[in-house]
């Protein structure tokens, strides 16, 4: 499989694997604000990948708690009053001390008033957007990076685009992978400035993770656990084994 040579900077199976140990020498804190459904599996996720997750949707608490952390994800899934409040606070203090917050606009192609505050929220700059492809149809055109997940992961910027095709059928039968994916990113981002690069290392280290669970498993229950040994015991070899960039 080709790496890929675009813009600013190859993104090789090897720049991957450098990223993967990034992250688990500096164990960054991401402080997940993230949807009441899938709260326990990011913050596993989060923590067999090597990072330190915080989740506090207090309002109250949210500055102090996030505050100190190095990357922020915004999901907009169970977008309840504290939810929103605490979004409003904690974007503010990313968005003025330049640290990265990835947006994840869920279900803003069903649901108007989550397309209306994804929006306002692209307007804050987010290092990069995780959707799906229909959420990231409705939020119409916008300046930077995107991962926009799916059989194919798709990775772009204003000057590179670039597929991943690793992953197993069955993440998509285990709620709450695509909402990891976006705090996996906030968490790569913790580490590599370049987006585009931590959208691949998302989408690689995701993927071949569940590859690797998908051996082991018997259905989408047993792969769920699987996935969170496969994400803790992903090396470098793995990586460069099995990820799967292209053009
Ligand atoms: N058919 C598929 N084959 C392989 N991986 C998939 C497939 N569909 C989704 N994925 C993976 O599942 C994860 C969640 O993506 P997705 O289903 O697009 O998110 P969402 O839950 O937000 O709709 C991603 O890692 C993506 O790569
Ligand atoms: C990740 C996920 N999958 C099904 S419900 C859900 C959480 C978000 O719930 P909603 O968008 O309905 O508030
Ligand atoms: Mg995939």
């Amino acid at each position: 499989m080709s790496a890929a040579v675009i813009g600013t900077g190859a993104v090789t199976p090897e720049r991957v694997a450098d990223i993967l140990d990034a992250l688990r020498d500096a164990r960054p804190r991401v402080h997940a604000l993230t949807n009441t459904v899938v709260q326990t599996r990011t913050a596993d996720g989060l923590t067999a990948l090597g990072a330190v997750p915080s989740m506090t949707t207090d309002p109250d608490e949210v500055a102090e708690v996030a505050g100190a952390a190095r990357a922020l994800l915004v999901n907009l899934g169970t977008l309840d009053r504290d939810r929103r409040a605490a979004i409003d606070v904690a974007v503010d203090l990313f968005a003025s001390s330049g640290r990265p917050f990835v947006l994840d606009p869920v279900k803003c192609d069903i649901a108007e008033r989550r397309r209306t505050r994804a929006r306002a929220l692209l307007a804050r700059k987010p290092a990069l957007v995780r959707a799906n492809a229909d959420e990231m149809a409705a939020l119409g055109s916008f300046a930077g990076a995107r991962l926009e997940t799916g059989r194919l992961d798709r990775i772009a910027d204003e000057a590179r685009s670039l597929t991943v095709a690793n992953g197993h059928p069955w993440l998509a039968d285990v709620t709450g992978t695509g909402c990891l994916s976006g705090a996996m990113a906030a968490a790569f981002l913790a580490v590599e400035p370049d987006a585009v690069a931590a959208g691949i290392a998302t989408a690689v280290t995701l993927g071949v993770a569940a590859e690797i669970a998908a051996r082991r498993s018997a259905g989408p229950g047993t792969f769920a656990v699987h996935l969170l040994d496969a994400l803790a015991g992903l090396g470098r070899d793995d990586v460069l084994a099995l990820a799967r960039i292209n053009r």
